[in-house]
């Protein structure tokens, strides 16, 4: 009996090499019997939306900017978007969210919903009975660059002498921002003379071996729980 794909829902905001990766990785030895239910960007121009709609089979995604939603729901605030994130990726029904190049701090808003600490209004199916888990891609080692611009600010510590080495991380997203357990960690030695964009082609190639490797171990993880996060059956 071939028991349900694993789903995988994955927030992105740029050219999505790292949702390339785990496309290509699917249901391969790497990442065996899973699915991309939805790619979600915050930036309408993201190149990852045309890796999704591109893929085969095509994946669903879907759009949602801050800006835009504040301009467009007067009254509303950073925390009710955060929300309404939340209620677009539930939808999707996914085992495990990741987030590969999401440039937005996920509120608490975000993290009780998926945590199943808050419920959402809406139908039955977002309802879920045990937290979804998320992971986040991080370009820095732990405690190291936390934070947006990370391979830069790690690049200048190492030209100043500060640091001989770098790399990158999957880790549990919590609250606070790149501070969650890591889940993959690699290290990576900067080399003498060698140039910001030389040093970034290095780091990328290590950010698609460890994006599919932490996702499959954080499903695996999962599955040890063995039931997906949401009801079988409509509430009675
Ligand atoms: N609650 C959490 N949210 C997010 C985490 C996390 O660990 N916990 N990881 C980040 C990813 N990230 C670094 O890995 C990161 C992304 C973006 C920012 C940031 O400062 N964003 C600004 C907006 C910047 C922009 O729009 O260009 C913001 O959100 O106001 C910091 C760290 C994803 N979310
Ligand atoms: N703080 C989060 C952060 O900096 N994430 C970084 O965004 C890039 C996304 O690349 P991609 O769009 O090609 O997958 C990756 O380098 C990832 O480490």
């Amino acid at each position: 009996m071939t028991s349900a794909k694993r789903r995988i829902v994955v927030l992105i905001s740029g050219s999505g090499t790292n949702l390339q990766a785990l496309i290509d990785a699917l249901n391969t030895p790497a990442l065996p019997n899973a699915e991309i239910t939805l790619v979600l960007s915050n930036r309408k121009a993201a190149y990852g939306l045309t890796r999704a709609t591109q893929a085969n089979p095509p994946i669903p995604t879907a759009y949602l900017a801050l800006q835009p939603f504040l301009k467009a729901n007067s009254g509303k605030t950073r925390e009710d978007y955060d929300t309404e994130v939340a209620k677009i990726v539930l939808k999707a029904k996914p085992d495990i969210v990741v987030l590969g190049g999401w440039m937005h701090i996920l509120g608490e808003n975000f993290l009780n919903v998926l945590e199943g600490k808050t419920k959402v209004k809406g139908e039955d199916e977002m309802a879920i009975t045990r937290p979804v888990a998320m992971i986040n891609l991080h370009p820095a080692l732990p405690g190291q660059f936390d934070g947006a611009n990370a391979i830069e600010r790690a690049y200048e510590a190492f030209t100043q002498g500060k640091i001989t080495k770098s790399g990158a991380m999957v880790h549990k997203v919590v609250k606070d921002v790149d501070r969650g357990e890591p889940v993959v960690v690699r290290e990576i030695t900067f080399e003498v003379g060698e140039s910001l964009e030389q040093y970034e082609t290095r780091l990328h190639a290590v950010e698609h071996e460890i994006i599919v490797q932490a996702t499959k171990k954080v499903l695996d993880e999962v599955n040890l729980v063995s039931v997906s996060p949401f009801y079988c059956c409509p509430q009675s």
